[in-house]
C-alpha cells in the first residue's frame, strides 16, 4: 500500500519529486529503478497505531450508519511541520473509501493546499482512493474531468498562514462548516463517514486560536496529535477547558508517533512542491492532462480585490511610533499594475454593477496607497465568498491597459471580480 491505497501486483508506478513509504502487511518484493532515488527498508513503522485509529473510526461510522449520527467521526490532524499530517489524512481517507465510506476531506493547510492552489481552504467529498502516483491533485483533476460532484469547494484565503489573518480564516471555516452541514444533511453515507481535517503544521501554542475555532465550528470529536508530546499535553488541557464552556463538545485527543520516514522539507523543496501543485491545477497530471487557455482582459473589465491587510505595505514602512490598525476583513481594490504579474487570482461569482467604474485605475493611482479601500463601491460580499476557479496573470500590457490571464476554462472570463492571493506562479515552458 502507498498511504493506504493498494498497489497492484506486477504493476509499474512512476513517481517524480515525491517521497513516500510503501507498506506491506505480508511482505513483498519491490523493484525500484530510476535516478536520484533513496530506497531503503524501514525497520520501524507507526502503521499499527494508524490502523488502530482507522478501526476505531470505522466503528464510529458503523454506529452512525445505525442511527447514532453524533458518533460520526470528525477527525482533525494537528502537529508540527513535516510530521506526516497530510500523509496520515490520505491514509485514513483511503482506508475509509476502501470500506465503502464517503468521508469529506477538509484542507485547512493554507500554505500546503493539497486539492487546489495554495492560500485557500477547501472541502472535498472523497469517494475513490487518492491517486497513487498523482496524489490529491490527481484526485481533483480526475474529478474535474469526469466526476464534477467530487470537485472541492474552495475559498480563497489569500494569506500564507492561518495566524496571518485569524479573523478572516475563522470566517472561512464558518462558511465551510455551513457548506458541510448542507452536504451531510443531503447525504446520509457522507454524514456517517465523517470528516478528516488536515491543518497547517505548527507547535506554537499561542497561534492555535484558529485550531480551537475550527474544533468548535467543525464539531471535531477526534483530535490526532502527530509527533509532538508537548502539543498533545497542551491541547488535551485546552480541550478540557473548552468542554467546560461547551458541554456538547466532546473531543478526544489521541497521540500518534511520527513516521520515521517523513522528510523535513526545506524552503526550496516546499517552493518546488507549491509550483508543481499550481502547475497541476492549470495543466492537470501526466495521466490526466488539462489544457489552459490565454484570455485577454482589459483593465476596465475587471476588479481585483484583497481581503485583509495588504502584504505590499508592511508595518515596517509606517512612520516611527505608528502602528498599523489591523482591519482584517476590510476589502481593498488592488491597483491593476505590474505588481499583479504572475499572481494566481481566484474567480468569484460576485456580480459587478453594470455601470461600475473601477477606482483602482491602474497607472492613474501611481504613488497612492495601494491598500486604500475602494470608496466607490461596498465590496463586503467578497468576505467569505467561494472561489469558482483560478487564473494566472501571465502577461501585463501597461500601455494598452490589459492583462493576459491563463485559465483552465476557455473563453471570456466568466465573472469580473477576482480575489488576490499570496502566491505567484511563473509558467516555465
Ligand atoms: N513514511 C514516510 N516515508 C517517507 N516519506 C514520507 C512518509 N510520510 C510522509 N512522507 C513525506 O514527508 C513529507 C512530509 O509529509 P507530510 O506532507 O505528510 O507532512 P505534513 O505534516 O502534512 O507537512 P506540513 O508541514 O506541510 O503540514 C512529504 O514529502 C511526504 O510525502
Amino acid at each position: 500500500e502507498l498511504f493506504g491505497a493498494e498497489l497492484g501486483s506486477e504493476a509499474a508506478y512512476t513517481f517524480s519529486g515525491f517521497n513516500g513509504a510503501i507498506f506491506s502487511w505480508q511482505g513483498c518484493t519491490l523493484s525500484v529503478s530510476g535516478d536520484n532515488h533513496t530506497a531503503y527498508v524501514a525497520g520501524e513503522t507507526p502503521m499499527d497505531s494508524y490502523i488502530n485509529v482507522h478501526m476505531a473510526l470505522q466503528q464510529l461510522r458503523v454506529q452512525a450508519h445505525n442511527g447514532d449520527m453524533g458518533a460520526a467521526p470528525r477527525v482533525m490532524i494537528v502537529g508540527p511541520e513535516d510530521s506526516g499530517k497530510t500523509s496520515l489524512a490520505r491514509l485514513l481517507l483511503n482506508y475509509a473509501v476502501r470500506m465503502d465510506q464517503k468521508p469529506l476531506f477538509v484542507d485547512l493547510d493554507t500554505a500546503g493546499s493539497s486539492m487546489t492552489v495554495p492560500g485557500t481552504v477547501s472541502v472535498t467529498p472523497v469517494t475513490k482512493t487518492i491517486d497513487i502516483e498523482d496524489g490529491f491533485m490527481g484526485y481533483a483533476t480526475s474529478a474535474a474531468v469526469s466526476r464534477p460532484v467530487d470537485l472541492p469547494l474552495v475559498w480563497q484565503y489569500g494569506h500564507e498562514l492561518p495566524s496571518d489573518n485569524p479573523v478572516l480564516f475563522n470566517i472561512l471555516v464558518d462558511k465551510m462548516a455551513a457548506a458541510i452541514d448542507k452536504r451531510v444533511a443531503a447525504d446520509k453515507t457522507a454524514a456517517a463517514s465523517g470528516l478528516i481535517v488536515d491543518t497547517h503544521g505548527s507547535t506554537d501554542i499561542s497561534k492555535l486560536e484558529t485550531i480551537e475555532h475550527a474544533i468548535r465550528t467543525l464539531k471535531i470529536n477526534t483530535l490526532l496529535v502527530v509527533g509532538n508530546e508537548r502539543m498533545y499535553s497542551l491541547l488535551s488541557n485546552r480541550l478540557e477547558t473548552m468542554s467546560q464552556g461547551l458541554p456538547q463538545l466532546e473531543t478526544t485527543a489521541i497521540k500518534l508517533a511520527k513516521s520515521g520516514g517523513t522528510v523535513d522539507r526545506d524552503a526550496a523543496y516546499r517552493q518546488q512542491q507549491t509550483s508543481r501543485t499550481i502547475k497541476q491545477y492549470f495543466y492537470g497530471t501526466t495521466r490526466e492532462p488539462l489544457t489552459s487557455f490565454p484570455t485577454v482582459v482589459n483593465f476596465k473589465e475587471i476588479s481585483v480585490l484583497r481581503v485583509g491587510e495588504d502584504v505590499r505595505a508592511p508595518s515596517s514602512t509606517l512612520p516611527l511610533g505608528e502602528t498599523r490598525k489591523l482591519t482584517d476583513t476590510s476589502v481593498f481594490e488592488v491597483d491593476l499594475d505590474e505588481s499583479l504579474f504572475h499572481s494566481v487570482l481566484a474567480v468569484t461569482d460576485i456580480v459587478r454593477p453594470a455601470d461600475f467604474v473601477s477606482d483602482s485605475g491602474a497607472a492613474d493611482a501611481e504613488g497612492e496607497d495601494a491598500t486604500k479601500p475602494s470608496a466607490s463601491y461596498d465590496w463586503n460580499e467578497a468576505v467569505g465568498v467561494q472561489a469558482i476557479g483560478f487564473v494566472n496573470v501571465s502577461k501585463i500590457d501597461m500601455e494598452k491597459k490589459r492583462f493576459t490571464m491563463t485559465s483552465p476554462v476557455a473563453g471570456r472570463l466568466p465573472k469580473q471580480v477576482l480575489l488576490d492571493g499570496y502566491v505567484k506562479w511563473m509558467e516555465v515552458v
